[in-house]
């Protein structure tokens, strides 16, 4: 049987990091992009994760991660584009900058690597006989917007946007959903008021930890009907 191979961007850490080793532990063969150097890459390196630095504000490097995918590929089971920069507009970069750095890695990036490789994910739909899916990380705040990062919230809009494209270009044989969380983890760097602060805005009042982004790209590969929708993991934010 060829190889499932499952693409996952920006995952050095955190979500993409957790990902990529639970689906490399379940006999998949995952590729992974990051940009940062950390211990979690050598560990999953050493678990025969395959591993490509690229930063994608630059085009050059995009094209050089879509070459290297193309090369070792023949099909592609699953792209998971999570790559993404969590940039507040008051920043040291101006206003053009600070826009344009969000659609670059939210919107360029997985805009040129879906076109390119989307053969790839055609061919696993043709091989395997089974649905090959495309997934966007997404954010809630698509739905609402953000008071202190606006460019990053309008270029989350603009990948939520594309996934209605591509579920219609690229259907029956690829599926192409959101994940839209609202809180996964906290960064260590949150302090105590800003985490009581944020638990308040849902009713659920936790953070859920890794395993229900897992558990959300779980469902979405097992299923075989949905594509163009966005799984909401907020924890009930919508509801007073
Ligand atoms: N964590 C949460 O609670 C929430 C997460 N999300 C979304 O879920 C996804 C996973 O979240 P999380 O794990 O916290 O994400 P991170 O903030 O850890 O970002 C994931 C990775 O993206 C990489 N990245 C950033 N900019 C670039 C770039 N220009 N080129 C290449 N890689 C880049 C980072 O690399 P480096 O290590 O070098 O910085 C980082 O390792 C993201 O898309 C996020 O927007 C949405 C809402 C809540
Ligand atoms: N790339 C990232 N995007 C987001 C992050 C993050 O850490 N990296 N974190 C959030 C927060 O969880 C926020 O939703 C609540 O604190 C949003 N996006």
């Amino acid at each position: 049987m060829p190889q499932s191979n499952i693409i996952i961007t920006g995952a050095g850490q955190r979500f993409g990091y957790h990902l990529a080793k639970a689906y490399q532990q379940r006999g998949f063969q995952v590729y992974i992009s990051y940009r940062s150097h950390r211990p979690q890459v050598d560990e999953l390196q050493a678990m025969g994760v395959d591993c490509w630095q690229v930063d994608f504000q630059n085009d050059d490097e995009i094209q050089g991660f879509v070459e290297h995918i193309q090369k070792h590929c023949s099909s592609i089971r699953a792209l998971v584009h999570n790559a993404s920069d969590w940039l507040p507009d008051n920043n040291d970069l101006s206003l053009t900058e600070t826009l344009a750095r969000m659609l670059q890695v939210h919107v360029q990036a997985p805009f040129q690597m879906n076109h390119l490789l989307a053969p790839l994910l055609r061919a696993h739909s043709q091989q395997h006989g089974q649905c090959a899916d495309l997934i966007h990380m997404t954010d809630y705040i698509v739905d609402k917007g953000s008071k202190k990062h606006m460019a990053y919230a309008a270029s989350k809009a603009a990948l939520a946007n594309l996934t209605l494209s591509f579920s219609s270009m690229l259907a029956p044989d690829v599926k192409v959903n959101n994940i839209a969380p609202a809180l996964l983890k906290f960064n260590d760097y949150d302090d105590q008021a800003y985490r009581l602060k944020t638990l308040k805005k849902s009713v659920m009042e936790k953070e859920p930890g890794w395993q229900e982004g897992i558990a959300a790209v779980d469902y979405l590969l097992a299923s075989v009907y949905m594509t163009g929708r966005t799984l909401h993991l907020d924890g009930g934010r919508n509801v007073s």
